[in-house]
């Protein structure tokens, strides 16, 4: 079967005025395109060629500072860090602007990397970021527009904080080089909109699972929804999984901008609720949806502010949780063995619970499966793919509903950090070669490691099970299901964990769901203090650069 090509949607500005018929047109174009692939191509002139040089000057320039330079970029948030290669992408090199579109953010980062100033550099981020935003701008009016939810979108524009990412990928090496360059995985973003140097490699897979190669053409900008879009829509805007595949011999320069949604809660607007769509998701803050991720991720004991911190969406849906396993990052390339594992779990229930998902109520609960390699000349073999995955036996019928209405107060947020342990087992073991982990027994609540070997690069792998609290002033619900967090440590390359979480709920199909989690994405965070630095580069000679609108 020939897979089908992504929408090229003519997103030139002269053509949109806002309601013109050609504006018409292309915003039920995108609609089409968002509600079936979560993806189109956009051909957008908001982008002037010289601007265009610019950006990937720039993104040379980043890519060519020492990397005691840039490591320097660090952050707060998980994965928001400048990423280096890792044994299992080496290929792939990233770096990112927090705020791009304001001149503090593009600031800070410059100061960051070149104390001495690097106005060229500062100048086109600043630039590209805000005219990218523009064309999410446009697309967001258009879902304004689509499901006449104009207020709705005007507010989260309002709220939208654009990151900006460099990405760089190297070329394999010849004949037996691993061409992978990122593994499959859908973005925790709001909406992403991804530019490349028209060296192809990006891939995108439909619903029906069939892997799309992304044709690069001039001028085009590749609109994806992320997670967040897709709960916010209730499930009508898919976000799409996607990865890269290198071919040929040209080193790949990307960018990514990702919009968060800050200081507003992500709220399913009420027009896209009825009979026939219930809600899926309740509310949720988008920081707090990768914060959680973070004080699981650096185990920090201190107890999250349950006022001002909702919970990560929790998804309501009665749908049989996906049962497709990402991976991102990919946990460390070693395989392992469990010498010592604990006891087989009794027949448990999960869903994913920050991981957010959508299926149709028709789909009929899927057997677990994990993503295959492209059939190219270097398929990326399986141990690339260190999978961490809990399984549960299938579920012969329907779930029943669940009955967690959408009003309720939602419980406080359950981290590993509030409700995690009391006792701790390590089990050491040797590899290889298995990699399937599953649930140890539900409560009572423990703590148990595994720690891999060998190294480099050491891993731990922690399997939290989490009691709610007895009781709680915060939430009505005193009966919070219990949760199972599942966290790989990379002590080598903390950006390369993952945690899973499963939210237990009895009347929920089993099944296997792993976190996708994204290096290049975070919400947005105070940039941390300069750091003093004494490093000299020189930057690009000036460029003089015209934004045309
Ligand atoms: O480099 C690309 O084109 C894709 C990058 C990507 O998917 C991401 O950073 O989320
Ligand atoms: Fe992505």
């Amino acid at each position: 079967m020939t897979p089908p090509k992504l929408s090229v949607i003519d997103f030139s500005l002269k053509n949109l005025i806002p309601n013109s018929s050609s504006w018409n047109t292309t915003c039920s174009e995108a609609m089409h395109a968002l509600e079936e692939h979560g993806v189109f191509i956009a051909t957008y002139d908001g982008v002037s060629q010289e601007l265009d040089d610019a950006i990937f000057l720039a993104s040379r320039d980043v890519f060519d500072l020492p990397t005691k330079v840039k490591v320097l970029s660090t952050s707060d948030t998980p994965y928001h860090a400048y990423s280096g290669k890792t044994p299992i992408m080496p290929l792939y090199e990233s770096i990112g602007i927090e705020n791009a579109t304001t001149t503090e953010g593009v600031e800070f980062f410059t100061k960051l990397m070149w104390p001495s100033g690097n106005e060229n550099f500062g100048k086109s981020t600043l630039m590209f970021s805000k005219a990218v935003a523009e064309l999410y701008q446009i697309v967001m009016r258009m879902v304004a527009k689509s499901y006449g939810i104009k207020e709705q979108c005007e507010t989260l524009l309002g709220s939208s904080v654009q990151n900006l990412r460099f990405m760089k990928y190297l070329c394999p090496e010849e004949d037996e080089g691993n061409p992978l360059g990122m593994l499959p995985h859908t973005d925790i973003s709001f909406m992403t909109i991804l530019h490349d140097k028209q060296v192809k490699g990006l891939q995108i897979k439909t619903k029906e699972g069939q892997w799309i190669e992304v044709d690069p053409l001039p001028s085009s900008f590749i609109v994806m929804a992320g997670d967040v879009c897709m709960a916010w829509s209730n499930g009508r805007i898919h976000a799409p999984c996607h990865r890269v595949i290198m071919q040929g011999n040209q080193e790949r320069y990307s960018l990514g901008q990702f919009t968060f949604i800050r200081g507003l809660d992500i709220q399913i607007p009420q027009k896209l609720i009825d009979e026939d769509h219930p809600p899926q998701f309740k509310d949720f803050d988008h920081y707090n949806y990768n914060q959680l991720k973070k004080n699981l991720l650096t185990n920090t004991h201190s107890p999250p502010n349950q006022h001002h911190h909702p919970p990560p969406p929790s998804p309501i849906t009665t749908n049989p949780p996906p049962t497709t396993t990402h991976h991102y990052p990919p946990p460390p390339r070693t395989t392992t063995t469990l010498h010592h594992q604990p006891p087989p779990p009794p027949p448990l229930t999960t869903t994913r619970y920050h991981t957010l998902t959508h299926h149709s109520p028709n789909q009929p609960p899927a057997t677990p499966h994990h993503h295959h390699h492209p059939t190219i000349n270097h398929p990326p073999t399986s141990t690339t793919h260190h999978t961490t995955t809990a399984t549960t036996p299938p579920h012969p019928s329907p779930p029943p509903v669940l009955p967690l209405p959408t009003n309720t107060t939602p419980p406080p947020p359950a981290t590993a950090t509030t409700l995690t342990k009391t006792t701790t087992h390590h089990y050491h073991h040797h590899p290889p070669p298995a990699t399937t982990y599953h649930h140890p027994p539900a409560p009572p609540p423990t703590s148990t490691t595994y720690h891999h070997h060998p190294s480099p690069p050491p891993a731990t792998t922690t399997i939290h099970h989490h009691l709610p609290p007895p009781t709680s002033t915060h939430h009505p619900s005193p009966s919070l299901p219990p949760i199972i967090t599942i966290h790989t440590t990379n002590h080598c390359h903390p950006s390369l964990s993952t945690t899973t979480i499963y939210l237990h709920h009895p009347s929920l199909l089993p099944a296997t769901t792993t976190l996708i989690h994204h290096p290049s994405l975070s919400p947005p965070s105070t940039p941390p203090p300069t750091p003093i630095t004494t490093h000299h580069h020189h930057p690009s000679p000036p460029l003089r650069l015209h934004h045309p609108s």
